[in-house]
């Protein structure tokens, strides 16, 4: 799937912005940004479903317009709330959508995989939200299609659907289809993706490998000692580590900025006879390390 130069407007409001953008084969792309940052906008002009204003949409190298989508055979997607045909089970949704070479086989698979087997035969007026959201999920995924493309699909999904959708992901990727997906749960998202896409005021201001985001997380340690103030004056003292560490924050706590800077601070702390209880480690989640991305994006020059 290939982006370029993609504007969209809504009245006056411009939501995408030039858009540039490459999936890569085979990978898992999470798609994040703000509350109207233009995250589903972005998906539908994928699929066509909405016009856009200048630039072009490729997918398997067919150009996508509002009329010629020939291609979005080989994509299955979950934009927004699933449509449901309310006096139809489950399993009939599947048949309605199975294309002409689908198996019973991967019809059964892909009710197994989400755990469906129970309430696939009812009528699906009577599910509930997680539910609908998995037949949704399933409907997306059951052709096998090459692209994947879905809107928050963990919305509304407990713990152990969300694990299942992540198998899910993590199989058709395995099988070599591309995934594009959106989601706030930047927790759950992190643990599938291969690539990370931040998209803010209409902008992609990130798109890169997961782990060159993660690298960007802190790690810092965090001691509890026999004396917490006075081991705070020492380690400021010793300008062993940043004094805003400490000053932000009630607990001992400061970034581990060299590998031998807990010897260092141990020996110090020691020398000034206070006693460590307990060194724990923590870091930045996706979650600090995305704000502060977008506070860095959001007090620079305004984009044009
Ligand atoms: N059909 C529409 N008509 C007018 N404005 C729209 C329309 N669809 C979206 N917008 C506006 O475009 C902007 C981006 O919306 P979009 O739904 O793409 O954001 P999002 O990143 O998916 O947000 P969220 O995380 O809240 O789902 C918002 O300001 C929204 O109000």
């Amino acid at each position: 799937m290939r982006m370029q130069q993609v504007s969209k407007q809504f009245g006056s409001k411009q939501v995408l912005k030039s858009i540039d953008l490459d999936l890569q084969p085979g990978h898992i792309v999470g798609l994040v940004g703000e509350n109207g940052a233009g995250k589903s906008t972005l998906m539908k002009a994928i699929l066509g479903l909405l016009p856009i204003n200048s630039g072009t949409v490729t997918v398997f190298d067919q150009q996508i317009t509002l009329s010629r989508h020939a291609s979005l055979d080989r994509v299955g997607a979950l934009i927004e709330y699933p449509s449901i045909y309310p006096f139809l089970s489950g399993r009939k949704h599947l048949h309605l959508f199975a294309a002409d070479n689908t198996s019973q086989a991967r019809v059964d698979e892909v009710i197994a995989a989400l755990d469906m087997n129970d309430y696939i035969d009812r009528q699906a007026k009577n599910y509930s939200l997680g539910m609908k959201q998995k037949l949704g999920i399933a409907l997306a995924v059951l052709n096998q299609p090459e692209l994947v493309i879905l809107d928050e699909p963990m919305n509304g999904l407990d713990p152990k659907a969300t694990h299942q959708v992540r198998d899910l992901i993590r199989n058709m990727s395995q099988n070599g289809a591309t995934v594009l997906i959106s989601s706030h749960i930047l927790s759950e998202l992190e643990k599938v993706i291969d690539d990370i896409i931040i998209l803010d005021q209409g902008h992609i201001v990130r798109n890169e490998p997961m782990q060159t985001l993660s690298n960007e997380s802190v790690d810092y340690l965090v001691l509890t000692t026999s004396d917490d103030a006075a081991a705070k004056k020492v380690l400021r003292d010793s300008q062993l580590v940043q004094s805003d560490d400490l000053a932000n924050d009630p607990r001992v706590i400061f970034a581990k900025t060299a590998t031998d800077t807990l010897a260092q601070a141990i020996t110090q702390l020691t020398a000034a006879n206070i006693a460590i209880y307990d060194v724990a480690h923590e870091h930045n989640d996706l979650e600090t390390t995305l704000l502060n991305v977008l506070t860095a994006d959001q007090t620079e020059v305004p984009h044009a």
